[in-house]
Order: structure tokens, then sequence, then C-alpha cells
């Protein structure tokens, strides 16, 4: 076990009780910096492209929406900062099926880039003509954020709402069907890996098509 089962039982808990749960230390520092270590790899290698809106025949771009720039994380071929993120999720994904009966049966991740004055107004995260994510999970990676910077996770819940940092270590998670929420505009580099549990198996050929 990597993980450990009090923060499984708070996430089960949180999901259960409220649709989301946020656990500020998921992630030890130097498993954040590892991973950063990652994404600079990938930024250096020109791999990040411009996020877009749905999916298939309705993906679309538009920066009014959304201003982030993403690459999808290829499970088999994960560097080992990331494959030990994984291998949380994996035991994370186990425990929700065990507790919640979700039914999950795969999650797909991407690394998460949003630059200076970019935001992704509210949404929810299926799509029209998919609903296969139940799950959304983000980690965040932001070891120097401070209040200003912008950048919060803001979650909706009827006329209420939640604000989360986005800082180093921190994993949100909430319900992909129910959960309305955005990101506010960033000022500065925002570090993520963002990724969904679904209840259908996630094929190979589906991450070379993304
Ligand atoms: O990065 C976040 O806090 C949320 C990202 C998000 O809503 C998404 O990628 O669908
Ligand atoms: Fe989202």
């Amino acid at each position: 076990m990597n993980i450990s089962t009090d923060y499984l039982e708070f996430i089960a808990d949180g999901l259960a009780s409220q649709d989301y749960a946020i656990v500020d230390n998921f992630l030890p520092m130097e498993e954040v910096h590892d991973i950063l270590k990652v994404f600079s790899l990938h930024q250096d290698h020109d791999l990040f492209r411009r996020a877009g809106i749905g999916k298939d025949d309705n993906l679309q771009y538009d920066r009014s929406i959304r201003g982030d720039y993403i690459k999808w994380v290829n499970p088999k071929h994960a560097l080992p900062p990331v494959k030990r993120f994984l291998d949380k999720i994996d035991s994370l994904k186990d425990y929700l099926n065990r507790t919640c009966f979700l039914g999950i049966q795969d999650y797909e991740t991407h690394f998460t880039i949003y630059p200076p004055g970019s935001f992704y107004k509210r949404h929810l995260d299926q799509f029209k003509n998919d609903g296969a994510r139940k799950i959304s999970f983000i980690c965040y990676l932001n070891t120097e954020w401070e209040p200003g910077d912008g950048g919060e996770l803001r979650l909706y819940f009827g006329n209420e709402i939640k604000d989360v940092a986005p800082t180093a270590g921190k994993l949100a998670c909430f319900r992909s069907e129910i959960i309305e929420h955005e990101v506010l505009l960033s000022k500065k580099d925002r570090f993520s890996l963002t990724g969904w549990m679904l209840n259908l198996p996630w094929g190979l050929e589906f991450v070379v098509d993304k």
C-alpha cells in the first residue's frame, strides 16, 4: 500500500457524503519535484498542446472558455515519478470500487499547464456524447503558490461556492457528473496532473487519438 488507508477512507467518505474531497498532502514535496522534472522534460520536447473542449466530432478549441495546455499520460510509458503517482490513483480506484460501488474500470490522466492569463470557465466534466467519466481528480504541483496568484479551483454547490488553492501535493476529487467547477484566472504558470476515473476500459488507441 503506497497511500494510507486514512486518506482513502477520507476521500471515499467525502465523495459519498458531499460529492467531493480535498486532501492536502496527497504527494510529499519530493514526489512533487520529481514530477515537475518530467514536466520540464516534456516542455523541452515541445509535447504540450492546447486543450480542447468536448470529444471526437464535438472537439473545439476556444480560448475564451479554456486556455490550458496538456499532454496525455501514456500509462505504459510513464516515467517513474509519474508511475508512482498512477500507482496511488490505482489504489484509490480499487478502494472506491470496494467501498462506493462505482464500477470504475480505468482512468485517463494528462499533464496540465495553465499559463499566466488562462482559466477554464464553469463546466461539468462529462461530455455530452460520453458519460464514462465518474470521478475527476486533480493533483496540484505549484510549490510557490501564494494567495493572489489566482488559479483556484472553484466548486459550485447550487448558490454556494468553495475555492480550492492549487498548492503543491494537494489532491482534489469530485463526482464528474454532478459538480460544476471552474479554474479561476491564473497569474502564474499553474501545473497539475488532471484525470478521470472511467466506467469503461481505456484503450491505447484512445491515447494515440488524443
Ligand atoms: O485544474 C483544475 O483545478 C480543474 C481542471 C478542470 O476542470 C478540467 O480539466 O476539466
Ligand atoms: Fe473540469
